[in-house]
């Protein structure tokens, strides 16, 4: 491990693997707060730096309560370490086995957190597109953080159909797997619908180990609805698995569809909770006094959101606050050491 990964985080284990990249959790020293650290081999990577690019870029403007929060990003010669927001509560696809299948209204709340998530990702200009279970954690309250956005893509842009080299077939949208021109957007909708069915069914709709089999049914788009699916939960589940993109519904249409509002009566807030340029003054003075510094001058550091070590220290504190832990940073800043 290079010194600018070491000075700051005692790396221990891995924890999980995703593609070309390892994820390895690690304790931030100067808070002693837990972190995921997502470490690539650049030669490894070959072609595919791109995509850890296109994932840095979409995570630098994402902020939000339900996507998991990059801190800091360490570029060294062989390799790139993404800094992220530790997600204690495990895989809600792990939460679905354990519980075979989850009630409406458990799904239910899960799902208004993954429109929330979704919704801000399409606002801000991306598409996740590779939503699944194993890709949404669960914190320590049980609220869903989206993870690994090594897919991302602008949706608005149609995509080349990279995607049937990576990601999941399963949940991979008809047009995707017929080869044609895509909006992520659209994808991403198809996908929570596979999701949903998950959820409330504790299987997949579209399920087969012949790939080939498993593309015929995809691209039918027939599935079966078990007698145990509400009315409401059938149509819901129909509007996000039309095979044609275009007939498909949207995430702003899903804020407020009735089986979403079923119980709640309102629709889903997705707007981050973190006002753009909000910087939290107790996180400041707490950093202030530790660096030395004064509260405007440290306020105006954070301000560039340079996802330096700087910035990772401010996210964690901020996070520490989140967990209902006082923020407060260990050993004492001893300058010039
Ligand atoms: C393709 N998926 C299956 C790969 C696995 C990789 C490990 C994950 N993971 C654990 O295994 N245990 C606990 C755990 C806790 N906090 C995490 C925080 C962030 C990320 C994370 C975030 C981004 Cl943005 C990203 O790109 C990637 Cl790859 C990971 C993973 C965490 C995690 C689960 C998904």
């Amino acid at each position: 491990m290079p010194r600018e990964v070491c000075d700051y985080y005692q790396v221990r284990e891995t924890i999980g693997s995703g593609g070309f990249a390892q994820v390895k959790i690690a304790k931030h020293r100067l808070s002693g707060e837990t972190v995921a650290i997502k470490v690539m081999n650049k030669v490894a990577l070959g072609e595919d730096l791109p995509r850890v690019q296109r994932e840095i870029n979409a995570l630098r403007s994402l902020r939000h309560q339900h996507i998991s929060q990059m801190y800091q990003v360490i570029d060294t010669p062989d390799d790139i370490y993404i800094v992220m927001e530790y997600v204690p509560g495990g895989e809600v696809f792990d939460y679905i086995v354990t519980k075979d299948r989850l009630l409406e209204d458990e799904a239910r709340k899960f799902f208004r957190q993954v429109i929330s998530a979704i919704a801000y990702v399409h606002n801000e200009g991306f598409a996740h597109r590779d939503l699944k279970p194993e890709n949404l954690l669960l914190d320590r309250y049980q609220n869903i953080k989206l993870i690994d956005f090594g897919l991302v893509a602008k949706p608005q842009s149609l995509q080349d159909n990279l995607y049937t080299c990576c990601g999941s077939p399963a949940y991979a949208a008809p047009e995707l797997i017929a080869g044609k021109p895509y909006l992520g957007s659209k994808a991403d909708i198809w996908s929570m619908g596979i999701l949903l069915y998950a959820l409330l069914c504790g299987y997949l709709p579209f399920d087969d180990d012949n790939t080939v089999k498993l593309y015929k049914q995809i691209l039918k788009g027939e599935y079966e609805t078990p007698r145990w699916l509400s009315h409401g939960s059938i149509k819901i589940l129909d509007s996000m698995l039309q095979t044609d993109p275009n007939q498909r519904i949207t995430v702003k249409h899903l804020l407020s569809h009735p089986w979403v509002m079923t119980n709640y009566g309102v629709p889903v807030e997705w707007r981050s909770k973190y006002k753009p340029g909000s910087i939290d003054s107790e996180v400041i003075d707490v950093m202030s006094q530790y660096y030395g510094i004064g509260t405007t001058e440290m306020s105006n550091e954070i301000a560039e959101w340079k996802f330096d070590h700087v910035c990772a220290t401010y996210y964690i504190l901020c996070n520490m606050k989140y967990q209902g832990k006082r923020p407060r940073l260990l050993q004492p800043f001893v300058r010039g050491v």
